[in-house]
């Protein structure tokens, strides 16, 4: 169920970084899927070419094993989202290329010239490693996985030294991109966060603007028909605010406008949903309230608004009810309703609490 925004934005650092390892996940995804394919072609070409040119004790069947399980990591990939998951392959396809690798590698004259490819692979991969933990794996995994080989060929130790200082350069080089890239992709993170945020919320009082309330009320409602609980919307104006701003001035109207939201969030629970609607009209969605206890509710905010000073009275408000008692009803027509019986408040002298009784079930 999708949580009021304001709840969001309270968010603390483990949900944002989890929101920002499900971010990177998305944007990895296309060039791990790409890689993993990649490391399919480019092993069997290798591979391939390599038993063409040369003997080995190893037979062809052993060394051209690893195909099937690069191909299985590289099929998995493709529907894959989520950013564990993405991690376990890429590092899944590295083990497969390394232990291939070794088996094309053992037992050949030259065998230490085949690490000189797996040096490519910390370059390559810098980029697609979602956290810290899986890149050092990774690195650590192209560091150490042709080393099998290279000992079973090493004549006093020559090749594994030149293998390790070029492996050593290999890695630097990819922290450095990494390091690079994960700079570029938090700005970009949370720049995006930032313009989500401005564009989903009120910049006068915070609360959530019109079109990001309709879409979580939509999500909302959908659980609570789902759920069959109880719930109501409030349509809320305050009374009397033109002649406010023509006396006082729009920053006055602005001043009042705050503290009535503030009113608003102090009164409701976490997860009511309260939206700005227009100009001093605001809208809120109770969610597991019968229309009675939406009725007490409705009270309690009309008279806890009487704290908020105007420069000429204090505030009054008028509030409307729309009970949803109409299963599949959207939210457009439950605000429709709440903001009739809001008029009818309105008619009846403002300051107070109408219920739309158009739709209450005869039960209730
Ligand atoms: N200060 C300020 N005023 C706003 C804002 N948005 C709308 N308004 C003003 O709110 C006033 C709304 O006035 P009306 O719709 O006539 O309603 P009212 O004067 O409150 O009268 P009743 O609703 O009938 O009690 C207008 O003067 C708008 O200019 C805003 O963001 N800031």
């Amino acid at each position: 169920m999708h949580k009021p925004f304001a709840k969001q934005q309270r968010a603390d650092d483990a949900s944002h970084r989890r929101e920002y390892t499900h971010y990177l996940a998305q944007r990895m995804a296309p060039a791990i899927q790409a890689l993993t394919l990649l490391a399919v072609v480019a092993y069997l070409l290798a591979a391939g070419g390599r038993a063409a040119l040369s003997v080995s004790p190893v037979p062809l069947v052993l060394r051209l094993a690893p195909v099937l399980p690069l191909a299985l990591l590289a099929m998995a990939a493709r529907r894959e989202k989520r950013p564990l998951q993405l991690s376990l392959l890429a590092l899944g396809c590295v083990l497969t290329l390394e232990m291939g690798v070794n088996l094309n590698g053992i037992g050949q004259v030259a065998g230490q010239r085949l690490a000189l490819p797996g040096l490519l692979l910390p370059v390559a991969s810098s980029v697609i490693w979602i956290g810290r933990w899986d890149f050092i794996v990774a690195m650590a995994l192209c560091a150490l996985g042709p080393l099998p080989m290279l000992l079973l060929s090493a004549v006093n130790g020559v090749p594994i030294f030149q293998y390790a200082v070029y492996m050593t350069i290999a890695i630097s080089v990819a922290t450095v991109l990494r390091a690079f890239m994960s700079r570029t992709l938090f700005e970009q993170f949370r720049l995006e966060k930032q313009l989500r945020l401005q564009a989903h919320t009120d910049g006068l009082t915070g609360l959530l603007q019109r079109n990001r309330f309709l879409e979580l009320a939509r999500f909302e409602l959908n659980d609570i028909y789902l759920r069959r609980i109880p719930a109501a919307v409030l349509y809320l104006d305050a009374d009397h605010f033109k002649q406010l701003n023509d006396e006082f001035g729009h920053a006055a109207g602005d001043d009042v406008l705050m503290r009535l939201a503030d009113g608003l969030r102090a009164q409701m629970r976490d997860t009511d949903l309260i939206g700005r609607i227009g100009g001093e009209e605001f809208v809120v969605l109770l969610s597991g309230l019968t229309v009675q206890h939406a009725h007490t509710r409705a009270e309690q905010l009309r008279q806890a608004m009487h704290i908020v000073h105007r420069p000429d009275r204090l505030l009054t408000i008028s509030i409307g009810i729309a009970p949803c008692n109409r299963p599949g009803e959207s939210i457009e027509s439950l605000m429709s309703r709440a903001d009739q019986a809001m008029r009818q408040a309105k008619i009846n002298g403002r300051n107070q609490v109408v219920i739309d009784h158009s739709a209450v079930h005869p039960a209730e």
